[in-house]
């Protein structure tokens, strides 16, 4: 029990600590207050974007994969633009999403590859194009595959190899053609530019059985690439990964046959094809291999003919544009006539196709042959005013910069001869710094290892054709994102004879 006079001692103690108490109090708020005014600064600073997650699961994939005009962003990126701005999140493909239709952004996505981002395709991607894939590797292992499809498409290589190799394709295949005849542009581009790399990777011959048959099996499987990914019997998917596996046998049977006729020792293997360069120069496995080779098929045929076809349809559509370009091929062939050389291209008729660059820039700009690429954030990133959560994915949209009003005077005209004077709103002062605004191949280091293989062969095909044709739709079509970009009557036209050249130019036809 205590006394009273016990208790004194305790009320001074109380007294002359109140001051410390009092000091010990107000800090512990003020630390709180600050604490609280700390988190509501940056939580108006760093937050999610603006959207919508739409439903469970589906969130808004569904509105988000609606077929719609390739010159256009279509309803959904429209609507969400104007209603939350360019970077907006949502819930795509079962994952919660942010959506950029900012160039700066995108541009910073694709730099930071490897730091902040990685590349991340859907699982189904992987599930057919192979784990090997280039499109889904990623450190090192995709650093050591891209340095060997660089390797193989390097300049040099361009110029000895696949310029002829690509001219040879090309008149193969407008030289089946007839004047008055009609022909399906779309299936003639894929033919080129399939038997192109069937001859690129693996020496095969166009027409030869063989070739005919592994056509055949692509042909299925891209059906199923470009299908949703149910692995459900009599799907496309299914059938695509039947195919997929006939294709590695297909192409495993011939890395054999190499080794074989090499005795057994891969390095003394014939390094004139990718294959045979692969098998040579790296320690890949057969797997590895296999997956290398399917990928670079798929990247490199069907981008590459759906462009050749956008540029046959934008061009029918243009007339000066068209009279333009083909001044400029007669111009070519004038002058390699009067040089007495009337053989195939040389480089440096090649680096002669100014405005062919044009139009080369403006088929990819308006078409839009890959409109998005998938990422995902590694970490936390903050962006401007935006929180980027690590874990989410990314999709960096450029056929929305492409079509931007405010960096593409009337975006939606075909206009080459705006490359020659420059883009508006790409000045590096702006926030959208230079480079930023046209980005048809990617950028950053998984830019598109064949962009210029790509660009060659659009212009080597359009020299031939501009010399050698006219043409015009047969029947209306016009490229649609579904979400690969296709066009549905496979772009028929009706082929007649070239204007005849200027007075003073002579020109070579290649076929007569
Ligand atoms: C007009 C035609 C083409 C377009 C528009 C195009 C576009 C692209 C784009 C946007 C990417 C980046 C993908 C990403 O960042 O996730 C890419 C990657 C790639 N492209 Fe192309 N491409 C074309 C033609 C070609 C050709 C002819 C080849 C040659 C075989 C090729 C081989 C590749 C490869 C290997 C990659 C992966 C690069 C990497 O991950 O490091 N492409 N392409």
């Amino acid at each position: 029990m205590s006394s009273g006079i016990e208790e004194v001692p305790h009320l001074l103690l109380l007294l002359l600590l109140s001051p410390l108490v009092a000091a010990a109090f107000f800090y512990f708020f003020f630390v709180i207050w600050c604490f609280q005014y700390q988190r509501k600064k940056t939580g108006r600073r760093r937050r999610l974007p603006p959207g919508n997650m739409g439903w469970p699961f589906l969130g808004e994939t569904i509105p988000y994969l609606k077929p719609h005009s390739a010159m256009t962003v279509g309803d959904f990126m429209k609507e969400h633009v104007s209603r939350y701005g360019k970077i907006y999140r949502s819930n795509l493909f079962g994952e919660r999403t942010i959506i950029s239709a900012d160039a700066g952004l995108n541009r910073f996505i694709l730099q930071n590859e490897g730091r902040l981002f990685e590349c991340s395709y859907p699982r189904s991607i992987g599930g057919i194009l192979g784990k090997w894939s280039m499109l889904v590797l990623v450190g090192d292992m995709h650093r050591d595959m891209r340095t060997i499809s660089l390797n193989f498409m390097s300049n040099a290589r361009l110029r000895t190899h696949l310029l002829p190799e690509v001219e040879k394709h090309t008149l193969l295949v407008l030289s089946s053609w007839n004047n008055n005849s009609l022909v399906y542009a779309q299936e003639e581009a894929k033919k080129f530019t399939f038997n192109f790399m069937a001859k690129h990777i693996m020496s095969m011959d166009p027409g030869r059985p063989e070739t005919e048959k592994l056509k055949k099996e692509y042909i299925t499987f891209m059906k199923g690439v470009v299908s949703p990914p149910f692995n459900l019997p009599g799907t496309a998917y299914r059938k695509a990964l039947q195919s997929r596996s006939s294709i590695l046998k297909f192409i495993e049977r011939k890395m054999e046959e190499r080794v074989e006729s090499s005795n057994g020792d891969r390095r003394k293997v014939e390094d004139d094809d990718l294959l045979g360069w692969v098998l040579k120069h790296s320690d890949l496995s057969n797997e590895q291999i296999l997956d290398l080779i399917l990928s670079l098929l798929f990247a490199g045929h069907e981008t590459s003919s759906v462009a050749i076809a956008l540029a046959i349809y934008f061009l029918q559509a243009s007339s000066q544009a068209l009279h333009h370009l083909r001044e400029e091929h007669f111009r070519i062939a004038k002058r390699k006539k009067e040089r007495g050389d009337e053989t195939a291209l040389c480089w440096d008729d090649y680096k002669q196709m100014d405005f062919t660059q044009c139009v080369i820039n403006e088929t990819l700009r308006l078409g839009n042959v890959v409109r998005f690429v998938h990422r995902k954030a590694i970490k936390d990133i903050r962006f401007g005013d935006y929180e980027i959560p690590s874990g989410w994915k990314v999709l960096p949209v450029f056929t929305s910069v492409h079509l931007d009003p405010s960096l593409y005077e009337e975006p939606q005209r075909f206009d080459p001869w705006r490359w020659q004077k420059g883009i508006r709103g790409c000045s590096s002062s702006s926030s959208s710094s230079s480079g930023s605004c046209f980005m048809p191949f990617g950028g950053g280091p998984r830019l598109c290892a064949g962009s210029e293989l790509a660009k060659l062969e659009m212009a080597v095909f359009l020299h031939h054709l501009t010399l050698n044709y006219r043409w015009e739709l047969a029947e209306a079509d016009e490229p649609f994102v579904f979400p690969f970009v296709d066009f549905p009557k496979r772009l028929p036209i009706k082929l007649q004879p070239p204007p005849p050249p200027p007075p003073t130019t002579t020109t070579t036809s290649y076929f007569t």
